[in-house]
């Protein structure tokens, strides 16, 4: 087999939801039912075997074609990390690399039972190219970064209205074209007030990194007095279509504005742990706040890889060891982060097993050792098993992986070896010029 069979209809047979074993029937890329008859003619028929359905999962915030960057620079704090080691080789990638490293993600992601996510980068017409063909689901976003100079801000508006321009033209509903202002200590007051109004007349979403460090919230109240989320909504940044990632040294003040505007945090507890950023998103206050909570793997440089299911468990496990509270964050919350919320934050319909939504949806395998015994499915999906347990993936009625087969994956990990291996090779070319 090269390829998988598709179809308008696709009949799942025998899946357990919650504590029930049930049918699903998709009709044009929607749940169309669920239930012990949902009709027996299908074009494409799964036999599910009794295993666990879950909706597909929301990553809220990486940089997908990182996975080149796997295990390139590791164990060293945030600004070392970036001005030394990320940057100098990031300035050396080609529209192809991204291409090839988006794929390797998207492989991973659904691999790893992720349908969609929200990613912030360079090349991103190429990044779409490989969203497109993997069929997944995407909003992707140029990484704004202008470091208060006026010509390099001119330079990313430049660049920001040609990929959202590419990405509206290629007229696919499965990917979304984003506004994406890197961070406060990345980006001028200037160039936030443009990213706000841009995103604003083109009605797209804002995808920025917020306090992330206690470094950026101090550097930030010096430079300009304001706390970072407050400098984001003065330049109109903060709103219902903005996902904020990190978001680890909010106090309940700054939880308040984001809950007032609508707007989404995006937790990203591998990446926080790795960096050492020595503090949790503060769950309980976004939530209480009215804010959207949903989950992210950040890019493979601080992750390093991009599986959601090792997310939902260091997002429970973190919050419960940081705020000291063995009941914050329970397994159905974290699984909420990771698929409806998700959706909601990225403006997707999708991450629900209902009658209606996006076909979504994930099959695990019932007889995997993490999955036995099978006492609570999303106790297991959330404490117990990894993305190794996915093996089936269905994203808007697609099927992206059956019984773990993935085509292409063959080409697609050849050519991400090349590409990062092309990539390291011009960026040492160019320090024996120097
Ligand atoms: O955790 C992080 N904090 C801040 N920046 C990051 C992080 N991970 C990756 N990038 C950087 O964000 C830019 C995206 O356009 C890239 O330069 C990437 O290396
Ligand atoms: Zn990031």
């Amino acid at each position: 087999m090269t390829e998988i069979p598709q179809g308008e209809s696709v009949l799942i047979r025998d899946v357990e939801i919650g504590r029930a074993r049930v049918n699903i029937r998709v009709e044009g890329g929607r749940i169309a039912a669920i239930g012990a008859d949902v009709g027996g003619e299908a074009a494409v028929v799964i036999e599910g075997g009794g295993a666990v359905a879950l909706p597909g999962l929301y990553n809220t915030h990486t940089h997908a074609a990182m996975t080149l960057l796997r295990g390139y620079a590791d164990d060293m704090p945030l600004q070392d990390w970036l001005s030394t080691k990320i940057w100098p080789l990031e300035a050396h990638l080609t529209g192809e690399d991204v291409y090839r490293g988006t794929k390797l993600a998207c492989l991973e992601m659904i691999r790893s039972g992720t349908v969609a996510f929200n990613d912030m980068y360079f090349f991103m017409e190429d990044a779409a190219r490989a969203v497109d063909e993997m069929g997944m689901k995407a909003q992707l976003a140029y990484g704004f970064i202008d470091l208060f100079d006026e010509e390099k801000r001119e330079k990313e508006i430049k660049a920001t209205e040609k990929t959202v321009a590419a990405i509206k033209r290629r007229g696919n509903p499965r990917i979304r074209a984003a506004v994406g202002p890197h961070a406060v200590y990345t980006v001028s007051p200037e160039g936030l007030r443009w990213c706000a109004e841009f995103s604003r007349q083109q009605n797209i979403g804002i995808h920025v990194h917020l306090s992330e460090t206690e470094g950026e919230v101090k550097d930030c109240i010096e430079k300009t007095g304001m706390r970072p989320p407050t400098l984001l909504d003065k330049c109109g940044c903060i709103n219902p279509r903005t996902v904020a990632a990190h978001c680890c040294w909010l106090d309940t003040a700054d939880c308040t504005l984001l809950g007032d505007r609508g707007a989404h945090a995006s937790h990203n507890p591998t990446s926080n742990m790795k960096l050492a950023v020595h503090r949790a998103m503060p769950y309980a206050w976004l939530k209480d706040a009215g804010a959207g909570v949903c989950l992210g793997t950040d890019g493979c440089a601080s992750n390093n890889n991009q599986d959601m299911f090792e997310e939902m468990k260091f997002a429970a496990l973190l919050q419960k060891f940081f705020w000291n509270s063995q009941t914050l964050l329970p397994a159905e919350q974290t699984l909420a982060m990771a698929t409806a919320n998700g959706a909601a934050a990225m403006g997707f319909d999708g991450g629900r097993l209902e009658k209606g939504a996006a076909a979504d949806i994930v099959l695990l395998d019932r007889n995997a050792a993490c999955n036995t015994p099978l006492h609570n499915p999303v106790s297991n999906a959330v404490y117990s098993c990894n993305g190794s347990a996915v093996t089936t993936v269905i994203c808007n009625g697609r099927i992206l992986m059956q019984d773990r087969f993935v085509p292409g994956e063959e080409e697609i990990l050849a050519g991400a070896r090349t590409a990062a291996a092309g990539l390291l090779a011009r960026a040492a070319e160019s320090q024996t010029e120097e």
